[in-house]
């Protein structure tokens, strides 16, 4: 396939190395750092798919910019989640197709599938708190990760003593906390921790490398062209 990557730092030249040894081509590469190419050089004439992996600030111009030119779009920005609904409306005005995913590892994956399964049985047995803690390198822009966003989002479908989250110790038993570190070169972390008086049950998640990101965005890529739609790591992953 020919692979159209937009930003190319930590994420856009792991995903490009890995594009590479799977034996795809890349047909450009659009970043603040990388010449002047812009999306609107690309066609589905040139590019078979876009992988977007920016900034919080331009992720979504970035999306509507890969539909608009007809380019199947997988995007793997976060922090941009307020324009999301719009992104919806534009893939289907233009019946293009667009993939997100907070986190494409399919380790964490399997966690966010956990994680709801979790929250579940764990709200039926009362006396338990949850909370949520992400650890990441000092670089990183948005806080909480979209990862933490999504794993408070699942527990929050499932465990009805939490009706919305907080972005820092929880200030009433109602509220979920999402704990946020950034330090050192840590990739990602993800812990859910229930607590009782006596006992604590953990699900944990650590990303070693950028490797598992990179090739879930490839997986993703590989099967988005063809199909019309918004699509998630549950489609692809059939969890
Ligand atoms: N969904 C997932 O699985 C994962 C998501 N992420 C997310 O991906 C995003 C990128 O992460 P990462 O690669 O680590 O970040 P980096 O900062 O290492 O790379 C981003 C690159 O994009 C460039 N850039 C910024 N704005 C634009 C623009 N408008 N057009 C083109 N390029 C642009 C940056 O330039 P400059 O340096 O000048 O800003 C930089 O070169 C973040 O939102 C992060 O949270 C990261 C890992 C996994
Ligand atoms: O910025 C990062 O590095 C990461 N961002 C994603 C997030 O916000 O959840 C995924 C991963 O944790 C790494």
């Amino acid at each position: 396939m020919k692979i159209l990557l937009i930003g190319y730092g930590k994420m856009g030249q792991t995903i490009g190395a890995l594009a590479r040894q799977r034996g795809h081509e890349i047909a450009g590469i659009v970043d603040l750092h990388a010449g002047p190419a812009t999306i609107a050089d690309f066609t589905p004439a040139t590019a078979d798919v876009a992988i977007e992996f920016t900034h919080p600030d331009s992720a979504f111009a970035n999306v509507a910019a890969c539909l608009r030119q007809g380019l199947p779009v997988v995007c793997g920005s976060t922090g941009w989640l307020h324009h999301f609904e719009e992104a919806q409306a534009l893939t289907a005005e233009v019946n293009g197709s667009l993939f997100y995913a907070s986190n494409y590892s399919v380790g964490v994956n399997l966690f966010f599938h956990f994680n709801e399964y979790l929250a579940a049985k764990m709200s039926q047995f009362g006396g338990y708190d949850v909370a949520v803690r992400e650890i990441h390198h000092t670089q990183k822009i948005d806080q909480p990760s979209g990862t933490a966003l999504t794993t408070a989002e699942g527990i929050l479908r499932h465990f009805p003593a939490k009706t919305t989250w907080r972005n820092a110790p929880a200030e009433s038993p109602a509220e979920l906390a999402i704990l946020s570190e950034r330090t050192g070169e840590v990739v990602g972390t993800h812990i859910v921790t229930y607590t009782s008086d006596v006992d604590t049950l953990e699900l944990k998640h650590e990303a070693h490398s950028r490797e598992g990101f990179a090739l879930g965005a490839l997986l993703a890529a590989e099967w988005l062209p063809g199909r019309r739609g918004v699509f998630g790591m549950k489609e692809l992953l059939d969890l």
